[in-house]
């Protein structure tokens, strides 16, 4: 079995190294690179892992995934490009970051995947979509997909929409979380007990998720199915396009595909 290296594990790395375990890989298959020493020690306690300097994990990795912020990205590629091998995958999960920046930092014929994954990951339930570098195999791209596919599912995309998925399914667990944050608070203004109005809002999430996933009917038709005529429904929608909510839906991923951008120029 092949060792998998994680470095930088904060929230979505050790999302990663926990689904992973969750999926049955040996920890004795897995090394973690991280620099802050208490987080070091947290996941050495919870996942029996072994956390090791960066260049080590490197060294010892057939697949390096890196999930630091972009911003400490190239200080992690500087760092570890010596013990990088031709034959080796490195896999990035960080926002912005293209497979050119990562080619241009590592050995000719290290092959490299660029990533996209969200948060739900954390249950098995991620939205990952990855694109191949320059010199990446099929079988290569495989493995970053069958990694990926250990916490959800996978899709394959040209890199040039790699901003706007990350704008979309990326940062879009954010939205949906503001969105029942929102609707709690709605719940508690018209009078309902906090924890009421939280069941009330989550299982309402849960549940449209999952009719839309299992009916594959499209949501303008499900929406309808929901506003009778002169009814409640109608009432809030109206409101919503009074407020322009699809508007700011719009400009919000904009934004996001924006930053995307400009996080691969550095800034
Ligand atoms: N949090 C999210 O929802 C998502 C995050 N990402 C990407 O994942 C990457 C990580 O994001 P988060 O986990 O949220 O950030 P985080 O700040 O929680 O984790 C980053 C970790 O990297 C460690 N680190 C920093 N420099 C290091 C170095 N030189 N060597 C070893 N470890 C180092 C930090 O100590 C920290 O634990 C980012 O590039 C982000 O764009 C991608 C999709 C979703
Ligand atoms: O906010 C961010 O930059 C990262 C990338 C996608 C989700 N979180």
């Amino acid at each position: 079995m092949s060792q998998t290296a994680i470095i930088g594990a904060g929230v979505m790395g050790e999302t990663l190294l926990s689904g992973l375990v969750r999926a049955g890989r040996r920890v004795d298959h897995l090394l973690v690179g991280e620099k802050r020493p208490e987080r070091a020690q947290e996941l050495e306690e919870r996942y029996g892992v072994a956390v090791v300097g960066n260049v080590e994990a490197a060294t010892k990795a057939d697949t390096v995934a890196l999930v630091v912020k972009p911003q400490d990205m190239g200080e992690v590629l500087e760092e570890i490009a010596g013990a990088l091998r031709p034959g080796q995958l490195v896999v990035s999960l960080a926002a912005g970051i293209t497979t050119a920046f990562i080619e241009s930092r590592v050995p000719d014929g290290v092959a490299v995947v660029r990533v996209m994954p969200n948060t739900p990951a954390l249950v098995d339930e991620g939205m990952a979509a990855i694109s191949p570098g320059s010199h990446c195999s099929e079988e290569q791209l495989g493995e970053a997909e069958a990694l990926m596919g250990s916490v959800g599912k996978v899709v394959r995309i040209p890199e040039r929409q790699q901003d706007a998925v990350t704008a979309i399914s990326g940062s879009g667990p954010a939205y949906i979380f503001f969105v029942v944050e929102s609707m709690i608070e709605a719940g508690v203004h018209l009078g309902l007990p906090r924890t009421t109005a939280t069941e009330l809002v989550i299982q309402t999430l849960v549940g449209s998720g999952k009719m839309l996933r299992e009916t594959g009917t499209h949501p303008t038709v499900l929406r309808e199915q929901v506003t009778s005529p002169g009814g409640t429904t109608a009432a809030a929608l109206r409101e919503l396009e009074v407020h322009k909510v699809r508007a700011a839906f719009l400009a919000a991923m904009e934004a996001a595909r924006d930053r995307s951008r400009a996080l691969a120029e550095g800034s």
